[in-house]
C-alpha cells in the first residue's frame, strides 16, 4: 500500500509519525512523509530513511491576529503544493498527526477522495484535528478519554527503541554515552523539542545544590545559552546539550526526568517506567496539564505548576526524591502500567483498514 504521512512543525508531531512509518515500512508499504521546511522533521525524517516532501506550513491562529488574515492565501498555496505531492506519489491512504501540515493534507485528501486517518497526540484535541475528524470515520486518540468525533483509543505511537528500551539499552550504556558517572543518582531534564526557559533557568540556579547532594544532570536545553552554571556545579557532571538525538539512551541513563508534559514525552517516560516531575507548559489550550494527569493520578509522576517550579522547590522536593530508591521504584511501577506500547501497530492496522476500504 502507498501511504502518505503528514506531521511536522514540532518533534511532537514527528515522533508518532516516525514510529508509525517504521511499522508500515516493515509491513512492506511505500511511505512518503509531508513536513514543513522549518521544523525538526527536516533532519529527523531523512535520518530515519524515509522520503520527505516539504510544503508551506499553515499555522492556525487560536484567536484573531495577523495569521488569520493570511490564512486563506496560506491554505490555498499549501493545499496546491500538497496536491502536487499526491499526484506524484499517488497514495492509497493519507494519515495526519495534527500540526501545521495536517490541514492541507486533510483538505487535499478530501479533494482527491482519498481515505484519511487522523491521529490526535494530545489529551485535548487541537483545532486541525477537530477539522480532520469531520472528514473521516478513521480517527485515533492517544488517551482513552479524549473527546474527538469518531475517536478510537489506539495510544500514541512511540519509537521502537523507546517502547522496548530494556532490549536496546542499559543504564550503564546510557551513562557512558553522555560521559556521566556510572554510579551517581541521575536526573534527565528536557523542555520538549524546543526547550523551556523556566526549566532551564530554574535547574541552572539549582545546579550547585544538586551537585552538593551528589546528583548528576543531563539537560536537553533547546537553547543551551539559558543554562549558565558556575564552575563548582560541574562536579559531579552537569551535561548540557541542545537536542538529544539518542533520547532512548538518555531515558536509560536517568533515575528521574524533569520535563514539560508534551504528549510524546509523557507517553515515552511512562512507557519506559521512568519516574517524572512534570512542569506543564502554561500556555496553549491547557493540553499539557491534561496529558500528565493519567500518569500523575496513578502515582508515576509529580506535577508542579510552572510558577511554583523554583530552585528552592527543586532543592526540597527533587533532591529527596532522586536519592530515595524505594520511592522511585514505586513510581516506576505505577507509570509503566499506564500507556499502550503497541500503539504504532494499532494505528498501522487502522491505516490498512482505511486503505482497503477505499479500494
Ligand atoms: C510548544 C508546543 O507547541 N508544544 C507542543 C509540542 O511539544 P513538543 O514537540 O515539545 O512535545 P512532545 O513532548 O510531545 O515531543 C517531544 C519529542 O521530542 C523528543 N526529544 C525532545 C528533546 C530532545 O532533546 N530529544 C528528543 O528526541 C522526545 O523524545 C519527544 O518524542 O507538541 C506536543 C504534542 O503535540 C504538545 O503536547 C505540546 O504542547
Amino acid at each position: 500500500m502507498r501511504v502518505l504521512l503528514a506531521g511536522g512543525g514540532t518533534a511532537g508531531h514527528t515522533s508518532p509519525l516516525l514510529a508509525t512509518a517504521a511499522v508500515l515500512a516493515d509491513a512492506g508499504d511505500d511511505i512518503v512523509c509531508l513536513g514543513t521546511p522549518r521544523g525538526l522533521e527536516v533532519t529527523l525524517i531523512p535520518q530515519a530513511g524515509h522520503a520527505l516532501e516539504l510544503v508551506p506550513p499553515v499555522p492556525l491562529p487560536r484567536r484573531p491576529n495577523a495569521d488569520l488574515v493570511k490564512l486563506p492565501a496560506n491554505l490555498r498555496r499549501s493545499v496546491s503544493a500538497t496536491l502536487e505531492v499526491f499526484d506524484r506519489f499517488r497514495p492509497d491512504v493519507v494519515v495526519g498527526f495534527g500540526g501545521y501540515v495536517s490541514v492541507p493534507a486533510y483538505l487535499a485528501a478530501r479533494r482527491r477522495k482519498l481515505p484519511l486517518v487522523v491521529h490526535e497526540g494530545n489529551a485535548l484535541p487541537g483545532i486541525a484535528n477537530k477539522l480532520g475528524a469531520r472528514l473521516t470515520r478513521h480517527v485515533a486518540t492517544s488517551f482513552p478519554d479524549t473527546e474527538l468525533r469518531h475517536g478510537t483509543y489506539t495510544g500514541l505511537p512511540i519509537r521502537r527503541q523507546i517502547a522496548d528500551l530494556d532490549r536496546y539499552a542499559s543504564r550503564a550504556e546510557g551513562r557512558r554515552h553522555f560521559g556521566l558517572d556510572p554510579d551517581r543518582p541521575t536526573i534527565l531534564v528536557t523542555g520538549g523539542s524546543q526547550g523551556a526557559r523556566r526549566i532551564n533557568t530554574t535547574m541552572a540556579a539549582a545546579a550547585r545544590d544538586l551537585a552538593d547532594a551528589g546528583i548528576q544532570v543531563l539537560h536537553a536545553a533547546g537553547r543551551p545559552e539559558e543554562v549558565e552554571l558556575d564552575s563548582r556545579a560541574d562536579d559531579p557532571p552537569y551535561v548540557v546539550e541542545q537536542y538529544i538525538d539518542r533520547i532512548d539512551l538518555a531515558y536509560a541513563a536517568a533515575d528521574l526526568v524533569v520535563c514539560r508534559s508534551g504528549a510524546n514525552t509523557v507517553t515515552e517516560v511512562a512507557a519506559v517506567g521512568l519516574p517524572a516531575v512534570f512542569v506543564p507548559l502554561p500556555i496553549g489550550n491547557g493540553e499539557q496539564a491534561l496529558n500528565a494527569h493519567p500518569v500523575v493520578g496513578a502515582g508515576g509522576a509529580l506535577l508542579i505548576e510552572d510558577g511554583a517550579f523554583t530552585p528552592a522547590w527543586v532543592d526540597s522536593a527533587i533532591v529527596s526524591l532522586v536519592t530515595s530508591p524505594e520511592r522511585l521504584e514505586r513510581m516506576s511501577q505505577a507509570a509503566s502500567g499506564i500507556v499502550r506500547r503497541d500503539a504504532a501497530e494499532r494505528l498501522a492496522q487502522m491505516v490498512h483498514e482505511a486503505g482497503e476500504a477505499g479500494r
